[in-house]
């Protein structure tokens, strides 16, 4: 990522994030940025140089230890296995949110395509990329480190998003599209990528219900007809690592993300106030709470702050699917969740408005839905 041209800017602070920002001069004109040059260079630009608090420190290399949930047990109905699945999962979602699944169903050689696919497109030159160039507002497209939506704290990543639902081929006609028939293959690949990654999501709603004791169609039923996001993370190299940050800390405002990272590794997941690292293994997905399911979950499933670092050597990859409700399905948590001792922990919303608070008018942190909660009282009437 090298300056190129100017782009406008956006600034950071926002009404809604509480940061309130005085009359400021305006900061310097951001720049596009490429990641082929800027990955070999040592004096990185001062946008993606993140705050002290935020840097990444090297004892984080401590591995979070993950439960392998063997999701194959659980759906093959075995009384003792669905048990078993579904309290190992409850207990980590209590904790952090975070468990790794195996014996997942997924085809290794869709896995391994998906893969190969996003070497491909992240390989090709800036300006063939930004043919699909995330507009503002907009949460599909290319983005390259979010230059003209932030003005600091720059995450060292390109990243090409994409939205799934159950209307016929919507990943396959989005590349066609977008980037032309050169791409029906990418199209191909990703269409059957993201109706895996659902059929998964669904499976894992299911241990979900049983595990807080609403059934495994409690969740399953308000996920089938999932509209979700298909994100794809690529971390050039950075001769700077200990200074900036590939993803920062954040929670997912999503409802679940199922994650496969490449061999590289670098996601960490903040607990008991310390950076611990999930490690790869190529046979599992990470799979970990978001703000949404927290909500649906009156609180009791923990959506936790995590992250990715970069290194100076590899080039590291991850997918990252990020189910999402029907955008006007009221998010409410089931009755058998909420009593006198589990009152309402947050209001009602639509998924639409969480999505829409995150792409204009803040930053997912650590408090995104506290802040959206806020948001909701000050432009929506009825709360
Ligand atoms: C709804 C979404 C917004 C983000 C992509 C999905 C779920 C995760 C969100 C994100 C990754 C959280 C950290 C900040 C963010 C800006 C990013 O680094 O990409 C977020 C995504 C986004 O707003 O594009
Ligand atoms: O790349 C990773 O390992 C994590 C990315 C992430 O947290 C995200 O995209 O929400
Ligand atoms: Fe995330």
């Amino acid at each position: 990522m090298v300056l190129l041209m100017p782009t406008c800017f956006k600034p950071e602070a926002s009404p809604c994030s509480g940061e309130q920002t005085k009359q400021q001069p305006p900061p310097p004109p951001l720049m596009v940025f490429d990641a082929n040059i800027l990955s070999q260079k040592l004096d990185i630009p001062s946008q993606f140089i993140w705050p002290e608090e935020d840097k990444p420190t090297p004892d984080a290399c401590e591995e979070l230890p993950l439960p392998l949930v063997d999701l194959k047990a659980f759906l093959s109905g075995d009384p003792k296995s669905m048990s078993d699945v579904s309290r190992i999962v409850g207990e980590s979602c209590e904790r952090h949110g975070f468990f790794q699944v195996i014996n997942h169903g997924v085809d290794s050689d869709l896995l391994a395509d998906a893969h190969l696919c996003m070497d491909s497109f992240f390989s090709m030159s800036l300006k063939e990329k930004q043919r699909a160039q995330r507009l503002p507002g907009e949460s599909c497209g290319y983005a390259s480190s979010f230059t003209g939506r932030f003005s600091s704290k720059l995450p060292w990543k390109e990243t090409l998003s994409f939205r799934f639902s159950r209307s016929p081929n919507v990943v396959h006609d989005y590349f066609l599209l977008t980037l032309g028939h050169d791409f029906r293959h990418f199209g191909d690949v990703y269409q059957r990528y993201c109706e895996a990654m659902s059929k998964l999501c669904l499976e894992i709603m299911e241990v979900l219900g049983v595990s807080l004791g609403i059934g495994r169609k409690g969740f399953r039923d308000f996920f089938e007809g999932n509209d979700s996001i298909m994100r794809l993370n690529y971390y050039p190299p950075c001769q700077r690592p200990d200074q900036t940050l590939g993803t920062g800390p954040h929670c997912d405002p999503t409802s679940l993300t199922i994650l496969h990272q490449d061999h590289v590794g670098g996601l960490q997941v903040l607990t008991e106030g310390k950076w611990r690292t999930i490690s790869p293994n190529p046979n599992a997905f990470v799979v970990n709470i978001g703000d949404t399911f927290m909500a649906l979950s009156n609180g009791r499933y923990k959506s936790c702050l995590h992250r990715a670092v970069v290194n100076t050597e590899e080039t590291r990859k991850s997918l990252a699917f990020f189910l999402c409700p029907e955008m006007e399905k009221i998010v409410r948590p089931p009755c058998g969740l909420v009593d006198e001792e589990h009152p309402r922990v947050y209001p009602d919303f639509t998924w639409s408005a969480l999505l829409e608070f995150t792409q204009k008018h803040y930053r997912a942190d650590t408090k995104t839905l506290d802040a959206f909660a806020e948001w909701l009282m000050k432009t929506h009437d009825q709360y």
